[in-house]
This record gives C-alpha cells, structure tokens and sequence, in this order.
C-alpha cells in the first residue's frame, strides 16, 4: 500500500486564519449499570495540527465519531482543549469568545442559531445587536445577502415554517451579516435535497471568489468537496490521517487511474510501459495506468490512431473510503 506523498502541500502561510498545534480534546464518560460503574477517557481529538492560509476553503472529513465536531467546537469557542494551543484570528477561541464571534460565522447544519417563533427578517434583525453591526451595514448585507440567497419569498415565515433548504439559507445569512473573515460551517448541506445543496455551494463560492471569506466545513458529502475545496483534511479516531490536496488524496488511492482510448478502428490489445490494457470493445479499449499518464498517452498516440482519449480518476468516494479502511500505520501524514 503506498504511503500518501509527503511532499509539503500546504505550507505554512505566514499570517494564518487559523493556526492549531498539538491540539487533543478527552472526555470521561461513565459507562455500565448504575452501582458497577466505571469511568473511560475518550480522547476525541489527540494532537491534531494544521493552519488554515486566508481566503482557502478547506474541507474537514472524517466518519462518524472521528472527531470533527469537536475540533469545530475548539475552533469557534465552544469548548476549551485538553492540550495543545488554538488560535482563530489572531485570538484564543475559548478565551477570547466574545472577541472572537465578532470576526467569525458559524452555522452546526444540525441546529439552528435563528429564533424558532420569529419571522425569518425578525430573526435576522437581532443578530444585529448581538455582533453590534451598525443600522446602515446591517441593511446593506441584508438586502446582498437576501439577493443571493433568495430568501425573499420567505422572509417573513416563521423559522418552525421553513424548510430545512430555507431554514440554512437563513443560517448562513445570520452567520454573515456582520461579514466575518472565516466562515464556520459542520455539515452545510445535511438533508438537503440536490437543489439546495447546490444552491448553497454555489453560494459559498460566491463568497469566497468575492469577498475573500475563508471557509472551513465539515461535510460527510464528498460532493460539497469535490465542488468546493482544494484541499481537505481527514480526521479519524482523533488524529489527523491526511492533509492535502484532492489530486494528493487520489493519488494515494489503490484503485488506479483508467485511460479510456477511442481509437480509429478495432485492434490488438495495446501493449505500452506503464499501461495494462484491462477491457476491449470494437475500437475503445481501456488501460489501467501505473505510470504517468502523460507518457502513456504518448506512447499510445505515438503507435496507434487515436480518435479520442479519457482520463477516468478513481472516485473520491472511493478514495475517502479506502483511507478511513486503512490501518493508521499504513496512512503516512501530511500536516501542512
Ligand atoms: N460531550 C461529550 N462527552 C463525551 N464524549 C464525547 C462528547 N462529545 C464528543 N464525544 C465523543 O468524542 C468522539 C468524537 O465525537 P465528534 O462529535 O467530534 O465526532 P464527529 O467526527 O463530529 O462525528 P459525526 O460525523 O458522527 O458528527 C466520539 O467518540 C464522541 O462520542
């Protein structure tokens, strides 16, 4: 099994966002019948370090129980680390929680921060004092923000009556209206049908093409990563198993690259270094590559007619599934 490269892909940007070293995160929970008792540490997050460079969108994956929302919660304030050091802005998360919500969004897909009874527009009227945004700025992001995001058909529902596509859209409005410079973001898009989905995605492009928002999230839905992030992160039992980017990430991947070659008319199977020809159908054949696939193209259009050629990368749910399978011995590590 090939260690994942070690090349430094990210390093580390001088004035970083974010910026977490050695960071754990234990707790002790009580576990069996009431008189028998006995008391195990979890350590849900050990000695996990990276720095976030501003303005990158940076996904944070991971299975069930890996640890992710726990590092959103040392990220944002939530909660305090066991050891380690966080630092968001310049500040310390569990320290400095006021300071720092003034220059952060946050919005956990599972729960909502807007008032339940309210209006959708009375909600968002009273983030403005809670971040103390002035009247005009408050109004001006606004009035983008409901552009963008489409909310003005429902701006008036009561948040109990949205659905969960609208209810997110106002999160993520509550969580920008004072325009924070990273945005907070554990599963975006959970339950949402396609359309919000991409929706949503869209919207965060947007937002970070435009305004240079830095966005860090946590998603178990490869395609908000496949549409959204360079580069991402992988936790699992706690400690970090990958930091790279997505070409990094399939190329550590077993499952090889397919090259799908269309030629003029039927042949042989075609023999080149670095290829293995694993299917033939009338003129298309398809190669499995173990080399470059420069040089294999090249080989290819250097003897053979070619009509077309396809480069089939292994898919990225695959890939993902394949690390979180792996011993963690057989992972290398990349930490930026
Ligand atoms: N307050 C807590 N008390 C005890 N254990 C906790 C607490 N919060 C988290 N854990 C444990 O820490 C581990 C990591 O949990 P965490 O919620 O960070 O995982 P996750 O990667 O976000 O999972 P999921 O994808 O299921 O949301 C799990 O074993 C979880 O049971």
């Amino acid at each position: 099994m090939p260690d994942l490269p070690a090349a430094a892909a990210h390093p580390a940007p001088a004035d970083p966002i974010v910026d977490v070293r050695g960071l754990g995160r234990s707790f002790t929970v009580s576990e069996g019948p009431f008189l028998r008792r006995t008391r195990r540490t979890v350590h849900a997050v050990a000695d996990v370090g990276f720095t976030v460079p501003r303005g990158a969108i940076v996904g944070y994956l991971g299975p069930n129980g890996a640890g992710k929302s726990t590092t959103m919660k040392m990220l944002t304030g939530i909660l305090s680390p066991s050891s380690g050091t966080v630092r968001v802005a310049g500040l310390e998360p569990a320290r400095q929680r006021t300071r720092l919500a003034a220059r952060i969004g946050v919005v956990f897909g599972q729960r909502t921060t807007l008032w339940w009874d309210l209006p959708l527009r009375d909600s968002l009227a009273l983030t403005r004092h809670l971040y103390h945004v002035p009247a005009t700025d408050h109004a001006r992001r606004l009035a983008e923000l409901t552009e963008l995001l489409e909310l003005g058909p429902f701006l008036r529902t009561p948040v109990r009556q949205l659905s969960l596509g609208q209810r997110m859209r106002g999160d993520l409005t509550a969580a920008l209206l004072h325009d924070p410079e990273l945005l907070v973001l554990d599963e975006p898009t959970i339950g949402l049908d396609v359309v919000s989905k991409s929706t949503i995605r869209e919207f965060l492009l947007k937002l970070n093409a435009e305004r240079g928002t830095t966005i860090l999230l946590t998603t178990h839905d490869l395609g908000d990563v496949e549409r959204l992030c360079r580069r991402v992160m992988v936790i699992d039992h706690g400690r970090l198993a990958f930091d790279g980017d997505i070409a990094a990430l399939r190329d550590s991947a077993p499952a090889p690259r397919t090259l799908v070659v269309d030629l003029a008319a039927p042949t042989a199977p075609i023999t080149v270094a670095g290829a293995r020809c694993v299917a033939v159908e009338g003129p298309r054949q398809w190669l499995e590559l173990d080399a470059n696939p420069a040089a294999v193209i090249a080989a290819v259009a250097a003897e053979h007619e070619v009509a077309d050629l396809t480069l089939r990368e292994p898919d990225i749910e695959e890939v993902v599934a394949d690390l979180y399978r792996r011993p963690a011995g057989e992972r290398g590590r990349i930490t930026a």
